[in-house]
C-alpha cells in the first residue's frame, strides 16, 4: 500500500528526486572518502613529517568536506521540497475523493476518522519520505561504500565486520516485527480520541445540562490512557533499539581496536589505516542506524498509508453519470415512481414502492409518524443517497443521469438540522448564489421572517455567524437556511420539517410569505404540525415507509384513518374541520 500510494503520488517530482539522488551520492562519496585522505595524512605527512603533503592533502580534505556539505544542502532542501508537495497533494486528493462521498461513506468512515487520515496519517507518510530523501538514499551507499573503503585500508580486520552488520540487522528487525502491530492500534486509538473529543466539544451544552462532565471525563480520560499505553509500548521498544546498537558499536570498537593493535605492532598495518578504519566503521554502523530509524517509521507510514489508500479507493455509492444530461426541457416537474430504499446494512427497506408527483406552482406536503422516511425520502431527489429500486425523476429525466450541478440548481433542500458555516450572514446566504445582490438578501431575508432579528444584529449582513451557526438560535438557525435556498432560486423546493423551531405566528406569517414567493416553483413541504401543511395542494400520508394516502386536507379526513389520527391528535374536530 505504501509502495503504491508513493509511486502514485511521487511520480510528478521524478526530476527534482533524481536531482536529490545525485546530490546524496556525492555527498556520500565525499564523505567516504575524509578518512582515506585523513589515514594519507597521517601516515604519509604526520608519521613521515612531511609538511607540505599535510598541507596538500588537508586543502583536498577542506575542499572535499565544502562539496560535501554543499551537496548535502542541496539534498535536504530538495528532500524537504518534495516531501511537503507529496503531503499536500495526497491531502488535496483525499479532500477530493471525501467531497465526492455520499452520506453512506462519510456515515462508514466517520468524520473524525476522515480527519485523522486528512492531517496525522499524511503527516505520517510525508515524513518518511523527508526521512528517506535526507537520510535513506545515502544509508545504502554508506553501508557498501564502507566495507569497500574498510576493505581496501586492512582485509583481515574487515572480518569485524561480518559479525557486526548480521547481529544489528537481527537485532533491528526482530524488534521492527514487534512494533509494526502497535502502530496499527496506535492510529486506531487516536481516531477514538478525535471521536470522543469531537462529541464532547459538539454534545458540550447536553453534558452540561445532564451533569454527565465526570462521566465524559472518565470516557475521555479512557481513551487518553489507551492511547498513551501503546505510545508507551512503542516508547519502549525504541528505547531498547538504541542500546542494542550502541553496545554493538562499542564492542567492535574495542575489537577493531584490539585487533588493529595487534596487527599494527606486526607491520601488517599502518596507524593512518587504523584511525580510517574505525571511521568506516562508524560510518558502517551510521548508516545501519539510520536503517534502523527508518524501520521504525515505516511501518507506522505503513498503516498511515493503508488508511489513506482504503479512503481515495472507495468509491462513492452516489455515481456521477457517465453521459449526463445537461438540460432539462420541462421546468420544476419533481416525479417519485415506485422508490424503494433501504439503508446499508438494514434488514427493511424504509420506502417501499412510494409514489409521488409534484408540479411547478402547487405545494406538496408529506406527513408521517417519526421515523416513517419522510426525510429519507426528501434525500433522494438530490441524490444525498440513490432509491434501490424505481425512480426519482426531474423533468422527466432520471436524477442519475442529471449533471450534478444542474440538479443542484434545480433543487434546493433545507434540511431538518439546517448547517450555517462560519462567515457571515451574507456569506451563507450567497452560497448558492455568489452573485446575489444585497437587495436579493434583504428581499429573502424578510420572506423567511428574518429581516428583523438580522436588522438587529450589530453589523447587520455581515454580522458573523459562528462554525454550524452556534451563535443563532435554532429557530434564526432555520430562517437563515430557508433565506439562503430562497437566494439560491431553485425550481423545487424541499423542506424538511423546516419550520418545526418557529412559533405558530412567525410558521404562519412565513408559509404566508413563501407562498407568494415561491407562486411558479414547485414546493415540497415534510412537516410535523399539521397546520404547516392543511393548506397544501396535495398531502402525501407515508406510515412505516409506504404511501398510505393521498389528497386535500379534507379529502383525507374525510376518507383517510391515519391521517384523521394524526390530525386529531392536534386539533379538535372542529380545528380540523
Ligand atoms: N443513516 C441511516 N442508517 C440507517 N437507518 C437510518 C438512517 N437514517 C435513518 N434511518 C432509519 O430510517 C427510518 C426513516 O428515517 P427518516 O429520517 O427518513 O424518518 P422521518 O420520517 O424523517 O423521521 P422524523 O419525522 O423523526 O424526522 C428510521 O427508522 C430510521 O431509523
Amino acid at each position: 500500500m505504501l509502495i503504491k500510494l508513493l509511486r502514485a503520488c511521487l511520480g510528478p517530482y521524478k526530476k527534482p528526486i533524481m536531482l536529490l539522488v545525485a546530490l546524496q551520492l556525492l555527498q556520500t562519496c565525499a564523505t567516504l572518502y575524509l578518512p582515506s585522505l585523513n589515514a594519507d595524512i597521517i601516515d604519509n605527512g604526520v608519521v613521515e613529517g612531511d609538511t607540505g603533503h599535510i598541507l596538500q592533502y588537508g586543502g583536498i580534505m577542506v575542499a572535499v568536506s565544502i562539496a560535501q556539505v554543499v551537496c548535502n544542502t542541496g539534498a535536504v532542501f530538495y528532500g524537504a521540497r518534495t516531501a511537503a508537495a507529496l503531503g499536500r497533494d495526497v491531502r488535496a486528493s483525499i479532500f477530493d475523493r471525501v467531497q465526492s462521498f455520499s452520506a453512506r461513506e462519510v456515515g462508514r468512515f466517520g468524520a473524525p476518522s476522515l480527519i485523522t487520515r486528512t492531517t496525522n496519517d499524511v503527516q505520517q507518510v510525508q515524513m518518511l519520505v523527508l526521512m528517506t530523501f535526507t537520510m535513506m538514499v545515502s544509508a545504502p551507499i554508506m553501508c557498501v561504500g564502507g566495507i569497500i573503503m574498510a576493505l581496501g585500508q586492512d582485509v583481515p580486520l574487515s572480518a569485524v565486520l561480518l559479525a557486526v552488520v548480521p547481529v544489528l540487522g537481527i537485532a533491528v528487525s526482530l524488534i521492527v516485527r514487534r512494533m509494526r502491530p502497535l502502530f496499527r492500534t496506535m492510529q486506531e486509538r487516536l481516531d477514538t480520541v478525535n471521536r470522543v473529543l469531537r462529541e464532547q466539544i459538539t454534545g458540550n451544552r447536553v453534558i452540561r445540562a445532564f451533569v454527565r462532565d465526570g462521566y465524559e471525563e472518565k470516557r475521555f480520560r479512557g481513551a487518553n490512557t489507551e492511547l498513551t499505553d501503546v505510545a508507551l509500548s512503542t516508547g519502549r521498544l525504541m528505547a531498547l533499539m538504541f542500546p542494542t546498537v550502541m553496545t554493538v558499536v562499542n564492542v567492535s570498537s574495542i575489537a577493531v581496536v584490539w585487533f588493529g593493535a595487534h596487527r599494527i605492532d606486526s607491520g601488517g598495518m599502518e596507524i593512518g589505516a587504523l584511525t580510517a578504519f574505525l571511521s568506516y566503521l562508524m560510518q558502517i554502523v551510521m548508516s545501519v542506524m539510520m536503517a534502523t530509524f527508518m524501520f521504525m517509521m515505516v511501518p507506522r507510514a505503513e498503516v498511515c498509508a493503508e488508511r489513506i489508500q482504503e479512503v481515495l479507493e472507495t468509491d462513492s455509492s452516489v455515481v456521477p453519470p457517465v453521459e449526463p444530461v445537461r438540460e432539462l426541457r420541462a421546468h420544476g416537474h419533481l416525479e417519485v415512481r415506485a422508490a424503494d430504499f433501504r439503508y446499508p446494512g438494514a434488514e427493511e427497506p424504509v420506502l417501499r414502492s412510494v409514489d409521488l408527483v409534484a408540479r411547478p406552482g402547487e405545494t406538496t406536503a408529506i406527513i408521517g409518524s417519526t421515523g416513517s422516511g419522510k426525510s429519507t425520502l426528501l434525500g433522494l431527489v438530490p441524490r444525498l443517497f440513490d432509491v434501490t429500486d424505481g425512480q426519482v425523476l426531474v423533468d422527466g429525466t432520471d436524477v442519475r443521469t442529471l449533471e450534478p450541478s444542474l440538479l443542484a440548481r434545480t433543487v434546493s433542500l433545507v434540511p431538518q438540522k439546517p448547517y450555517l458555516f462560519s462567515g457571515t450572514v451574507a456569506t451563507n446566504l450567497r452560497y448558492g448564489n455568489p452573485d446575489a445582490t444585497d437587495e436579493e438578501l434583504w428581499q429573502a431575508l424578510e420572506v423567511a421572517q428574518a429581516k428583523e432579528f438580522v436588522e438587529e444584529l450589530e453589523h447587520g449582513l455581515h454580522a458573523p455567524i459562528a462554525q454550524g451557526g452556534t451563535n443563532v438560535s435554532g429557530g434564526q438557525r432555520q430562517r437563515l437556511a430557508i433565506a439562503r435556498t430562497l437566494v439560491q432560486r431553485p425550481e423545487i423546493y424541499l423542506f424538511d420539517d423546516s419550520f418545526s423551531a418557529l412559533d405558530y405566528a412567525t410558521d404562519a406569517a412565513l408559509r404566508r410569505a413563501l407562498s407568494q414567493e415561491t407562486a411558479e416553483a414547485t414546493v415540497v413541504i415534510v412537516a410535523q404540525r399539521v397546520s404547516t401543511i392543511r393548506d397544501a395542494d396535495r398531502i402525501l400520508v407515508l406510515d412505516e415507509g409506504r404511501v398510505v394516502g393521498s389528497g386535500t386536507h379534507h379529502e383525507l379526513m374525510d376518507g383517510n384513518q391515519t391521517y384523521r389520527e394524526i390530525v386529531l391528535s392536534q386539533l379538535t374536530e372542529a380545528e380540523a374541520a
